[in-house]
């Protein structure tokens, strides 16, 4: 990427579960964690120690200082009287895309979301994708959503551990993906393949979710290898991107966990 990498700024993270992951996963990445005056509960007593051990600086701090944090970044949201600074890693890129596939030692399995931008959809992605065992989530740039607190705390860890590729030009990544002999299997209400009988979901893949206004992009779509629907029971016009996302991710992993199926000899294209 010309230029590097943008340098990072540091993002505060609100509540016991953000900050423990962050710790736990990522503790390298906390500059330090603040403590709400009198927080002298089991809780609070479990995470001064996990941070202590991660080498992580902590203090206390009176209820204003979290009142100002709070009005200061609307995004922070409950904190339950604990707060950590964090420096995020910053996220990959193209080429760090195409390095991870060269690591993989089996057909890749990846989520790409065509411009998600609701922080919680986003997060709840991450969760389901990684719980899924998906290897990297690839995103636009621009007109998406990124890493933000609020989807850190909706990740519940996963934005730490997970893969997570911001690229330039979706259509050109999706091509780059082909070339590698990855197949690439779009989700939408219109979708001409019923989910169940996608006959992609043990090999390469990479599913592709729209955007909740206007879905996928035609563009993206008509790199789609494949267009699959989750069949409904009832008339509702669609389903929220995050849980169509894990619907289909979790059928994709049930499928590639069958006995054997991994092993097998992937198609080419
Ligand atoms: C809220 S929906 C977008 C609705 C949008 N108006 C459209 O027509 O695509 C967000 C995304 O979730 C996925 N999705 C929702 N319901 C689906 C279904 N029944 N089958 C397949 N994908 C679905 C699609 O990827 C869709 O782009």
């Amino acid at each position: 990427m010309a230029g590097g990498k943008p340098r990072q700024t540091a993002d505060w993270l609100a509540g016991f579960h953000a900050v423990e992951a962050a710790l736990r996963h990522d503790g390298e990445r906390v500059q330090e964690v603040i403590f709400e005056l009198g927080r002298q509960d089991k809780r609070a007593q479990q995470l001064r120690e996990l941070a202590a051990e991660v080498g992580v600086a902590y203090r206390d701090a009176p209820a204003t200082y979290f009142a100002e944090r709070v009005r200061a970044d609307r995004e922070l949201g409950r904190h339950q009287g604990v707060l950590a600074k964090y420096l995020p890693a910053p996220a990959g890129d193209e080429h760090d895309l195409l390095a991870l596939l060269d690591g993989l030692r089996e057909p890749a399995f990846l989520l790409v979301l065509d411009g998600v931008t609701d922080p919680h959809n986003l997060g709840a992605c991450l969760r389901s994708a990684e719980a899924a065992g998906v290897h990297a989530v690839i995103v636009p740039r621009d007109r998406a959503v990124g890493l933000t607190p609020t989807v850190r705390k909706a990740a519940s860890g996963a934005a730490e551990r997970l893969p997570f590729i911001q690229v330039t030009n979706l259509a050109r990544t999706l091509a780059a993906l082909k070339e590698r002999f990855i197949w690439i299997v779009g989700a939408a209400g219109g979708g001409m393949v019923s989910l169940y009988e996608s006959d992609f979901a043990t090999e390469s893949v990479a599913l592709v979710m729209g955007s909740e206004g206007e879905g996928m992009r035609r563009l993206t779509q008509e790199h789609c290898d494949q267009l699959i629907y989750i069949p409904m029971a009832a008339p509702v016009e669609s389903l929220n991107v995050s849980v169509a996302a894990a619907v289909c991710l979790f059928e994709f992993r049930r499928r590639r966990d069958a006995p054997g199926v991994l092993s097998e000899q992937p198609r080419v294209r």
